[in-house]
């Protein structure tokens, strides 16, 4: 199957518009046209005008071949692939908004890093079900993607994750530029669960962080973070070999060592003694862990599945213990064996 040529991103903020430069990149000398829709007009005119997000993405020149527009019907019009990427607790309201534009042909590829509070529902479940998609047309991308970074081109690495390996494939030539190198897999449960959890262990260490605490303890909520997200996946269904590639160690080694993921920046913010309405004040844009943390923990006690560190930061968020209390409670437990699945 001939890559796309038409390509609409919905949403303009960090990801999405560094997404929609990649797809650009990537199809360039093929004549392809990106097309992204923005909430704010004012946006879609900033990008059109200079060649710049500049809310999101400072002074970044965006590609000739994007175009951006506050109209969603023209943005998806024609278009052979549609990439979300609005925040993840939005996605359901927005599908049933847009739903009667969506090419019917169209291959849907969802960017987002949430889980939905209230049904537990991973972003692919909310496509599928508003939609009414095929799994075979839903694909989800995902791995350590900090949006600055490579939106200055510096090398980085992903995974498009699909039940159908051609579909996956479809998408990563559309995708592929010298500065971002897609890799395949079948396993959506394990590639998405690893971007949401990672978000949730991001916070903990974020606060870790804020309150002083060194590498050693930051390596340790990380690792114990992986095997509890490797647990998750597993008990939904996913491969815990996904959990240790990029989608899973990757994105939690990038989140919860950089500054400019906003998971972690919340985290450090938290323990830096702000509310956390002060945080999202002070922040304006989407730390996803924050409302999906919840959810996290809704769908781990439905499972039986035991996840110490998501519960603590649950207990933070909700206000029930202090930031002080987090640090000696994230390993303070009964001695075990090690391993994912020790008991
Ligand atoms: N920024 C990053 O480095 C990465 C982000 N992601 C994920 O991508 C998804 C989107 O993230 P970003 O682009 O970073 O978010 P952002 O906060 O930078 O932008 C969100 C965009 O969605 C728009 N939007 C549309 N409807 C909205 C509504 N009802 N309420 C609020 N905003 C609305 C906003 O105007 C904005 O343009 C998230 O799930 C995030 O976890 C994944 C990988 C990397
Ligand atoms: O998902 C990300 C990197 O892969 C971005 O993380 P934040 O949403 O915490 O900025």
């Amino acid at each position: 199957m001939r890559p796309p040529q038409t390509v609409a991103v919905l949403g303009a903020g960090s990801w999405g518009t560094t997404f929609a430069k990649i797809a650009a990149d990537s199809g360039d000398s093929r004549g392809v046209q990106v097309r992204v829709w923005a909430r704010r007009p004012e946006a879609a005119e900033e990008i059109n005008a200079t060649r710049r997000n500049s809310r999101y993405l400072g002074d970044i020149q965006l590609p000739a071949n994007l175009q951006a527009t506050d109209d969603v019907a023209e943005a998806l019009n024609g278009a052979q692939l549609v990439v979300l990427a609005v925040p993840a607790q939005t996605l359901r309201a927005q599908l049933r908004e847009f739903k009667s534009l969506v090419p019917k042909d169209a291959i849907i590829l969802s960017l987002m890093k949430g889980l939905e509070v209230g049904t537990d529902a991973r972003m692919s479940q909310v496509i599928a079900e508003e939609l009414e998609w095929p799994q075979d047309r839903i694909a989800v991308l995902s791995g350590p993607n900090l949006a600055m970074e490579i939106a200055r081109e510096e090398p980085t690495a992903s995974v498009v994750a699909c039940s159908s390996i051609e579909t996956a494939g479809w998408i990563a030539s559309a995708c592929t530029t010298p500065y971002f190198r897609p890799y395949t897999n079948t396993d959506v449960i394990g590639t998405e669960i690893g971007g949401i959890v990672k978000n949730v262990i991001a916070l903990a260490v974020g606060i870790c962080e804020g309150k002083q605490m060194g590498d050693n303890t930051k390596a340790s909520v990380m690792t114990r973070g992986l095997a509890e997200t490797t647990r998750l996946a597993v008990a939904l269904g996913g491969k815990s070999e996904t959990l240790f590639g990029l989608s899973g160690m990757g994105d939690l080694i990038a989140t919860c060592s950089s500054s400019l993921s906003r998971n972690h920046t919340a985290g450090r913010l938290l323990a830096q003694g702000l509310t956390l309405d002060e945080v999202t004040g002070k922040m304006q844009q989407t730390a996803e862990g924050i409302k999906s943390a919840q959810a996290v923990l809704d769908r781990a006690i439905q499972l039986g599945v035991y996840m110490p560190i998501t519960e603590n930061v649950v207990a933070v968020l909700q206000g029930v213990i202090s930031v002080d209390e987090l640090g000696p409670r994230l390993l303070a437990r009964e001695l075990k064996a090690e391993g994912v699945h020790a008991p």
